[in-house]
């Protein structure tokens, strides 16, 4: 069957890491189908960095399929890096380039057909005007975060990877950030890919929520479905049922 629009945005079958002897994700099963917002939550060391590195593509799966709308992304990986984009503190932008000078290296990689409107655009979009021109090494962390999130979005992605999108920005510049995020979503019907330690984040974006222990999903849900299985009225005290065995889960 060849690949369609059908298809989900992503879906992974038995997708593993091990490093040595010692397995750290999977066998992970999951599909994302185009506009949804999964999260992947979980705590220290559960594996959401090594499942959103290997989705990536920047860490190789020790076994599994990762498909990106109905294609092999290890095998049709061109076929597929044009409609998608990721977002991560661990990797950082060239630190002497300006914030436009990165802008406009990405957007050239990713083929955008008017770069430099579409930074305008982004540039308006995340109030990155006041710093475009500066390198991006002498920025504040919350400003290399929204510029992060730019050349996230720069290639108007349908598959968005994010790992703690949020984490180094103050609440109000995080709450705007999310709106821009739901934004994107809602005008690309982009699938989005989080993972988070902000409860209320989730809570806010996402429709799904894979709860990851020890690199397995342990619970899958929508917000409302896990606060009802585990009787709580925020997914914080389900985090922490889950974290600390009291799993309420019946
Ligand atoms: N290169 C590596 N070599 C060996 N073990 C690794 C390597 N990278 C990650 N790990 C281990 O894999 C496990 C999962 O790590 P990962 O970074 O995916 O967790 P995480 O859920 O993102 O955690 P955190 O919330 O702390 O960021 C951890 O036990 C970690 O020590």
């Amino acid at each position: 069957m060849s690949p369609s629009s059908l298809e989900p945005a992503l879906s992974v079958h038995g997708l593993c890491k091990t490093y040595g002897e010692r397995s750290v994700v999977g066998p992970l099963e999951f599909s994302l189908p185009p506009g949804s917002v999964t999260a992947l939550l979980g705590g220290n060391g559960a594996g959401k960095t090594t499942t959103i590195g290997m989705v990536m593509g920047l860490i190789e799966p020790t076994a599994g399929v990762i498909r990106i709308f109905g294609h092999d992304l290890l095998r049709e990986r061109y076929q597929v890096l044009g409609r998608m984009n990721f977002e991560s503190p661990y990797v950082d932008l060239p630190h002497r380039l300006t914030v436009r000078q990165n802008l406009r290296v990405f957007g050239l990689l990713y083929d955008v057909a008017d770069v430099d409107a579409k930074i305008e655009e982004l540039a308006e979009a995340l109030a990155l005007r006041e710093f475009l021109d500066r390198q991006t090494g002498r920025l504040s962390a919350g400003q290399k975060t929204r510029v992060a999130i730019a050349k996230a979005l720069i290639n108007d992605p349908q598959l968005l990877l994010l790992d703690e999108p949020t984490a180094s920005l103050d609440p109000d510049t995080a709450d705007w950030v999310r709106a821009r995020l739901e934004a994107h979503r809602a005008t690309h019907n982009c699938a989005i890919l989080l993972a988070s330690h902000n409860m209320s984040e989730v809570e806010r974006l996402c429709d799904r929520v894979l709860m990851l222990k020890e690199g397995v999903i342990f619970d899958d849900g929508s917000p409302a479905d896990l606060l009802a299985r585990y009787g709580r009225d925020n997914l914080e005290d389900v985090f922490l049922d889950v974290a600390r065995g009291r799993a309420g889960a019946a």
